[in-house]
C-alpha cells in the first residue's frame, strides 16, 4: 500500500495558465534555468513528482544551510528579497506558473542572488515527496489563491491534511508562516492548523503580527486597496507526541 497521498486524485489549487512568455522570460529558461531550476523527476502526468525522487539539498546548493521553502511564490518578489538579505540561508521557490518562475530567475540574477532554487511543480507533492522529511526550517504560504466561490473551496491549498504535508517537510521546531487577505480563508487556515497535532500556534491573540521578512507584493497591495485586513499566521512544528 502506498503511504503517500496520491495527488492526482485530489483537486489541485491552481489552474494551468496558458499565455505566451515574453522573450526575456523565454531566455530566462534557457540561460538561467541551469543554475536556478531544479528538475524534478516526474511520473507520467505533468504534475506528478516521481514518488522515489528525493532532493539532496547539499548537492543542489553546494553546501548545508537552513532551508526556507515558499510555496506558490508567484513572481518571486518575497523570496528573491529574502534570499538577497539572508545569504547564509538557502531558499526554494515552488510554483506552477512558468512566467512567474522566469520573472523570479531574472530578478534573482539581477540581484546576484545565488542561494535560491526554483521548482516547477505542484507544491504539496514537493513538500510531501521530494523534500526529505524534516529538511526545511520554514515553509511560507503567502496569499494563496482564495478560491472564494463555494463550489471551489475544495481547491484551497490550506485545507484539512495540509498540516501533515507541510509538517513532513519541516524539522521539529520549524515554522509554517502564512498570510492572506481573504478573511474567511484566514479563519479556515487557522482552524485547519489548530487541529493539526504536529503544529502549535507561535503567536498570541487572534492573529500573528505581520511577518517582517515578508515584502509587500502586488497581492497584498491589492487586498489593502480593497479595504481587506491582511492576516498573518505562524505555527511551530512539534514532534509527534510532544505537542
Ligand atoms: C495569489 S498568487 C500569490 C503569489 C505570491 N505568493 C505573492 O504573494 O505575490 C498564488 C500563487 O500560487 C501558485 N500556486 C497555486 N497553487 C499551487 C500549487 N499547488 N503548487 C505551486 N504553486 C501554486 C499560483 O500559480 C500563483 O502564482
Amino acid at each position: 500500500m502506498p503511504d503517500r497521498p496520491t495527488f492526482r486524485e485530489e483537486p489541485v489549487s491552481f489552474v494551468r495558465r496558458s499565455g505566451r512568455m515574453s522573450e526575456a522570460q523565454e531566455r530566462a529558461f534557457v540561460d538561467l534555468a541551469p543554475h536556478y531550476l531544479i528538475e524534478v523527476p516526474r511520473d507520467t502526468a505533468w504534475t506528478s513528482v516521481h514518488p522515489d525522487a528525493l532532493m539532496d539539498a547539499a548537492e543542489r546548493y553546494g553546501r548545508r544551510a537552513p532551508l526556507v521553502v515558499e510555496v506558490g511564490s508567484g513572481q518571486g518578489h518575497a523570496i528573491v528579497a529574502a534570499a538577497a538579505v539572508h545569504p547564509d540561508t538557502d531558499f526554494l521557490a515552488v510554483e506552477v506558473f512558468r512566467a512567474g518562475l522566469a520573472r523570479t530567475m531574472l530578478d534573482a540574477d539581477r540581484a546576484g542572488v545565488r542561494n535560491l532554487r526554483l521548482i516547477e511543480a505542484n507544491a504539496p507533492e514537493v513538500l510531501s515527496s521530494f523534500l526529505p522529511a524534516g529538511s526545511a526550517d520554514e515553509v511560507w504560504v503567502f496569499f494563496p489563491d482564495p478560491w472564494h466561490k463555494k463550489r471551489h473551496t475544495k481547491r484551497r491549498l490550506v485545507r484539512a491534511g495540509f498540516g501533515a504535508i507541510a509538517g513532513h517537510a519541516l524539522r521539529d521546531g520549524g515554522l509554517l508562516r502564512l498570510a492572506t487577505d481573504w478573511e474567511e480563508y484566514a479563519v479556515q487556515m487557522r482552524d485547519v492548523l489548530d487541529a493539526e497535532p504536529e503544529f502549535v500556534r507561535a503567536f498570541e491573540g487572534d492573529w500573528a503580527e505581520r511577518f517582517d521578512g515578508r515584502v509587500m507584493t502586488a497581492f497584498e497591495r491589492k487586498g489593502i486597496a480593497k479595504g481587506r485586513e491582511i492576516r498573518d499566521l505562524v505555527y511551530r512544528r512539534v514532534s509527534q507526541g510532544a505537542g
